[in-house]
């Protein structure tokens, strides 16, 4: 029977995949170790020369940082039946909150590393009947260590035509969502005197080498920063979770904390919009122990979730993936 003309005609050779980074299946060190092991494996990731790397992931990075690790994940592990780490339980609502906006089209979730695994995934929507994947890595901002992490797989992908959205650090409906959510935190539990935008850090190797990440960030933030009219004294971005010893991007979030703290501000708004979802990266490092140290300092740190599987965050990227689609003819 066809379909009624209101209701968009359904596409069932197509599925949007929302991939996200992935994550511990649970926040046991057999399993944190699992995790990372196969995310510091990719060569998009950790770029050193396999020989030097591997002696020291496997007889170094690993025993020592998957017990630490994994009591980080236990401290922000969500509990009951539909519970787990945040990351993957926001990643997977948001995929029913995006089909819910999107009922002509298979909308799902999967991960770079770690389960639902990508591939798999596509694997199974073949089988089903689906013939084209569109991709939407939950990365605003572009990065080989991340981004093209998720082309490389959509490359192998056997049986469907495979596509992806490189990046949406500027797109309108995604800039307004952020936005919203700062002004509506703000307006329910007071605005601090200062907003600082806190990104996920990256090697400053890889940006020396053309990764456009940094580029990508620095406009989010000035985008955002606009769009909540703010004045260019009152917003600053910074960059988190920096990983081993070479030199990451700067400032860091922890050090721009201190200099507003000795500058004598005692209330900062942290917002992360380099993450689609709350994860071990915002809510145990940002607003756990970074809130804690500036507390230390006389300071109260209030941190702005992630959007979430929030309606304007589900509408914002719905409205990306049917652009794209759009443009696939
Ligand atoms: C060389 C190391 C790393 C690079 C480069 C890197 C880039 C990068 N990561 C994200 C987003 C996320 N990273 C997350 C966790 C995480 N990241 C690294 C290392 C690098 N990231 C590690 C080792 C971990 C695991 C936690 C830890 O051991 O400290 C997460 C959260 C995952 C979760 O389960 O909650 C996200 C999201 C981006 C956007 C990025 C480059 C721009
Ligand atoms: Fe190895
Ligand atoms: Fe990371």
């Amino acid at each position: 029977m066809p379909a009624p003309a209101s209701i968009p005609s359904p596409a069932p050779d197509t599925a949007l995949v929302l991939v996200n980074l992935g994550t511990p299946q649970a926040p046991t060190p057999r399993e944190v170790r699992r995790y990372l092991s196969e995310f510091l494996h990719d060569h998009r990731v950790v770029d050193l020369t396999r020989w030097l790397w591997c002696p020291l992931l496997h007889f170094a990075i690993l025993p020592v940082r998957s017990p630490a690790v994994a009591k980080k994940y236990a401290s922000i592990w969500l509990p009951g039946t539909d519970g787990g780490s945040p990351l993957a339980v926001h990643t997977r609502r948001l995929a029913q909150a995006v089909q819910r906006e999107m009922p002509q089209l298979r909308v799902v979730d999967a991960m770079r590393y770690g389960e639902p695994k990508l591939a798999s995934v596509i694997d199974r929507l073949h089988a089903q009947g689906v013939r084209r994947v569109l991709a939407l890595p939950l990365y605003p901002q572009y990065s080989t260590s991340t981004t093209a992490s998720v082309g490389d797989v959509l490359e192998k992908a056997t049986g469907v035509q495979a596509r992806m959205v490189e990046d949406y650090h500027l797109d309108a409906g995604w800039v307004d969502a952020v936005a919203g959510s700062i002004h509506d935190h703000r307006a329910t539990h007071g605005a601090g005197e200062h907003l600082l935008f806190s990104f996920h850090g990256l090697p400053q190797r890889f940006v020396d080498a053309g990764d456009p990440y940094a580029h990508h960030c620095e406009a989010s933030a000035r985008a955002i920063a606009r769009q909540l009219g703010l004045d260019d004294g009152a917003w600053t971005m910074s960059y988190q979770s920096r990983f081993g010893r070479e030199k990451w991007l700067e400032p860091s979030t922890a050090a721009t904390l201190q200099s507003l703290a000795e500058r004598g501000l005692r209330q900062v708004d942290v917002v992360a919009p380099g993450f689609a979802v709350d994860c071990i990266e915002t809510l145990e490092e940002v607003a756990m122990m970074l809130a804690e140290d500036f507390a230390g300092h006389g300071g109260t740190l209030r941190y702005i979730p992630c959007l979430n599987d929030t309606p304007a965050h589900a509408q914002a990227l719905a409205a990306i993936a049917q652009r794209a689609l759009g443009d696939w003819r």
